[in-house]
């Protein structure tokens, strides 16, 4: 017997793949130059599918981070996740969806790392305190390094041509941890940088463990005190977050040739924030460190020879 179908809401008539990845493109740019400016060096087919996945991303973060932000409840979060699900199905919900759901089919990827990012916004729904570093080092991989799993997909390996037929059964290696460094690299320098509008937040992830070990304390921090005890603690963690960006360089001489050169701009872009923290005097709460123009075109050239050289 035929079937009719089951009355449902009218289909509703969604921007072509097209569009949806211009909108993407438009919303990567007014949100994020530096990440921007990274995609601008990659080929068109994965830079729009970098794109789509920046504004996924974009989207669960301004769930707790944006203006909407006090309306977020865990029931929010669990919307969102059945949205992603249906995503993952390959029907795309709104507009900004059907770029993603194209993306998705030319570059699959798994569920997981999306499903973690939301645990990371759920995370930063109920805690504004880290006690260790491993609790943070939790929130870093959710919130960032899962961009580096999902970067992963639309980057490539690049495939060795020197391989013969025995090595075809070998399973290529894939720098997962590489990826995940760089992600957590880039969320610890965000911390950083953010420091003082968090705390007017009343939020601190630096670890509370840290600020004891440097005789710093949370009171200190809400007042932005800048003395030698907070230099010797933000040395500390600046030093950490270089191990990171160091441990993710390895990973990027195994990615496809036409990715390199975007990757290493956007470490060397998102790094040198850290040196302008050193410059600022470790001034993170009465300004704000960022990279200036003619230095961040500095850097494109640099990060070429990096790709071609290392
Ligand atoms: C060039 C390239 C491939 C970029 C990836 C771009 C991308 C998909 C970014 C998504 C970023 C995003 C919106 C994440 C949501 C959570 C969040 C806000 C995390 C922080 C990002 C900063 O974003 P923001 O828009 O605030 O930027 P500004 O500070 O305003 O400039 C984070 C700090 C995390 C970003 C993490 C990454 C981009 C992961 C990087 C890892 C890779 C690209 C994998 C490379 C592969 C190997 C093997 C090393
Ligand atoms: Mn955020």
């Amino acid at each position: 017997m035929l079937q009719l179908p089951k009355p449902t809401q009218p289909p509703q008539i969604l921007a072509s793949v097209e569009e949806s990845y211009e909108r993407c493109r438009q919303i990567t740019q007014k949100y994020s130059k530096t990440f921007y400016l990274g995609t601008l060096l990659m080929p068109p087919e994965k830079r729009r599918a970098i794109w789509a996945i920046y504004v996924w991303c974009r989207r669960t973060d301004e769930l707790v981070d944006g203006p909407q932000a006090k309306y977020t409840t865990p029931e929010t979060l669990q919307k969102w996740h059945e949205h992603l699900e249906h995503l993952f199905k390959g029907h795309p919900v709104d507009d900004e969806d059907v770029a993603l759901v194209d993306t998705l089919q030319r570059f699959p990827v798994e569920i997981e790392p999306f499903e973690d990012m939301i645990a990371g916004q759920h995370m930063d729904l109920y805690r504004n305190r880290y006690e260790t570093f491993e609790d943070l080092k939790l929130y870093c991989y959710r919130v960032a390094g899962t961009v580096g799993l999902m970067s992963n997909a639309v980057l490539g390996i690049e495939e060795n041509p020197s391989a013969g037929p025995w090595d075809k059964e070998n399973e290529p290696y894939i720098p997962k941890e590489e990826a995940i460094a760089l992600g957590i690299a880039n969320q610890l320098t965000n911390i950083l940088r953010d420091v003082g509008e968090d705390a007017q937040r009343g939020r601190i992830y630096l670890p509370l463990e840290d600020l004891d070990r440097f005789n710093y304390t949370e009171t200190d921090l809400l007042k932005g005190v800048i003395d030698d005890r907070w230099r010797e603690l933000m040395r500390f963690e600046i030093q950490r977050a270089r191990q990171y960006y160091k441990d993710a360089e390895r990973g990027i001489r195994l990615l496809s040739k036409d990715s390199r050169w975007p990757v290493w701009a956007a470490l060397m872009l998102y790094q040198g924030i850290l040196n302008v923290i050193e410059a600022n005097d470790y001034d993170v709460f009465s300004q704000r460190a960022f990279v200036r123009t003619p230095k961040k075109m500095l850097y494109i050239p640099l990060a070429w020879l990096r790709s071609h050289v290392l």
